[in-house]
């Protein structure tokens, strides 16, 4: 978590609207002390290096059924198997790789994930899961530094199956979604392979690898421009900050999010599905912030990446009534932010708990910017929150 200085925290005082009061959560949200007390003293470098090296396997395998699925005919796209196989390869991979980089903790190993192996271990799945066992194998045995006897479907299926924890407040837990934004992969857009590690319920590392996203900011070029070379890596530890760094192993290099304090030249991002986030919520709280900029729109919690590194200054994601989020797509991306100097809120203001399960129980939406935007931005949702409640009453 970063930590806020007394200097930014009169910075943050005088930014909020003066007739306002502070709202009690934001308060503690901005206010409190370091939420990873306790475990802020463990290191977690080897986690952290074998979170890194698993999402980079990952994200190989990824690319492959990506450049196949977006050289196909029209028949095979509209046919759903590509994206399985890479969900579940993915998933098969990073499983594979945590276990084996820590053998001594196969008693107390625990992966909250996405993906189960209940469809695939079906009898018309059968080719489907040969696919995904070579493309796993096929995987593993291009990282010359990894020499491992192939694995049998078998051991795929169970690698996929690690991922059931239910997660919660005590011990250490891994979460991963293995595709984030299936529907961006699907385009051959944007998507994310995230990874995150839980100890006590605090999030306190967190790997982002977005293949195809450019190293360049996409806040000032077009995102589909093929001029750009892609593929981040951005990884974060508690108390240590956000490094990026290229999936094909440049050093890394901190990152760190917006400084903007006027709403006037902040941009904001959003999903590029209008089904997972009320798009109208979102320009009517950026009008009432007087943000000028149009969204900009895109798959995944590449959106936490980009506004890592300060491509835009805003994220809002207000999914529609009904639907809860889980850990494993807000996870890694908060540590990125955070570590970076930003700001990740539920609606009401309250910092986001990942201790309760797989699912995030919050308040309406999510809200992320950086401390100085957020006092006022918080006012905004919440305006606009209210008139679309009485609209609607
Ligand atoms: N109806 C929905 N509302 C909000 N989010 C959804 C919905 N359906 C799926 N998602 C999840 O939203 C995330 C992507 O959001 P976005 O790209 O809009 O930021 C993904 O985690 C996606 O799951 P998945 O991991 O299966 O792709
Ligand atoms: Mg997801
Ligand atoms: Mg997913
Ligand atoms: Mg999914």
């Amino acid at each position: 978590m970063a930590s806020i200085s007394s200097g930014s925290l009169t910075r943050v005082l005088y930014s909020y609207p003066c007739k306002a009061k502070i709202p009690k959560p934001l308060y503690s949200l901005l206010f409190k002390k370091s939420p990873v007390v306790g475990v802020a003293s463990m290191s977690y470098d080897k986690e952290l290096a074998a979170a890194k090296k698993a999402a980079s396997l990952a994200a190989r395998l990824c690319q492959k059924v990506q450049k196949a699925l977006l050289q196909s005919d029209v028949q095979s796209k509209s046919d759903k198997s590509p994206v399985t196989v890479a969900d579940y390869g993915s998933q098969a991979i990073v499983s594979f790789v945590l276990e084996r980089e820590f053998p001594s903790d196969s008693e107390s190993f625990s992966l909250v994930a996405e993906e189960d192996s209940g469809d695939l271990r079906k009898e018309d799945a059968q080719e489907t899961l040969e696919r995904i066992t070579k493309l796993v194998n096929d995987t593993l045995s291009s990282d010359e530094t990894y020499s491992v006897s192939p694995l049998s479907a078998n051991d795929v299926l169970a690698a996929i199956d690690s991922g059931k924890s239910e997660g919660g407040s005590h011990g250490r837990h891994w979460v991963l979604d293995p595709i984030d934004g299936t529907k961006g992969f699907v385009r051959g857009d944007q998507y994310a392979i995230a990874l995150a590690l839980l100890d006590e319920g605090k999030v306190v590392l967190g790997v982002l690898a977005c293949p195809n996203l450019p190293l360049s900011s996409i806040g000032s070029h077009d995102q589909h421009s093929s001029q750009y070379k892609v593929g981040c890596l951005f990884s974060a530890k508690v108390g240590a900050g956000t490094d990026m760094q290229s999936l094909d192993g440049s050093p890394p290099i901190k990152v760190h999010v917006s400084a903007i304090e006027d709403p006037e030249e902040a941009s904001f991002f959003e999903s590029f599905e209008a089904a997972h986030s009320m798009h109208d919520l979102s320009s009517s709280i950026a009008k009432k912030l007087g943000v000028k900029a149009p969204p900009v729109r895109i798959d995944s919690q590449a959106k936490y990446g980009a506004l890592s590194r300060g491509d835009g200054a805003i994220y809002l994601r207000f999914p529609h009534k009904g639907y809860r989020e889980k850990i494993w797509d807000h996870a890694a991306g908060y540590i990125v932010v955070t570590e970076a100097g930003g700001v990740v809120a539920d609606a009401a203001g309250n910092a986001l708990d990942f201790s309760r399960g797989r699912y995030l129980d919050l308040d309406t939406g999510i809200i992320v910017t950086n401390l100085k935007l957020m006092p006022s931005l918080l006012k905004a949702v919440t305006e606009s929150l209210n008139e679309k409640a009485s609209s609607s009453s």
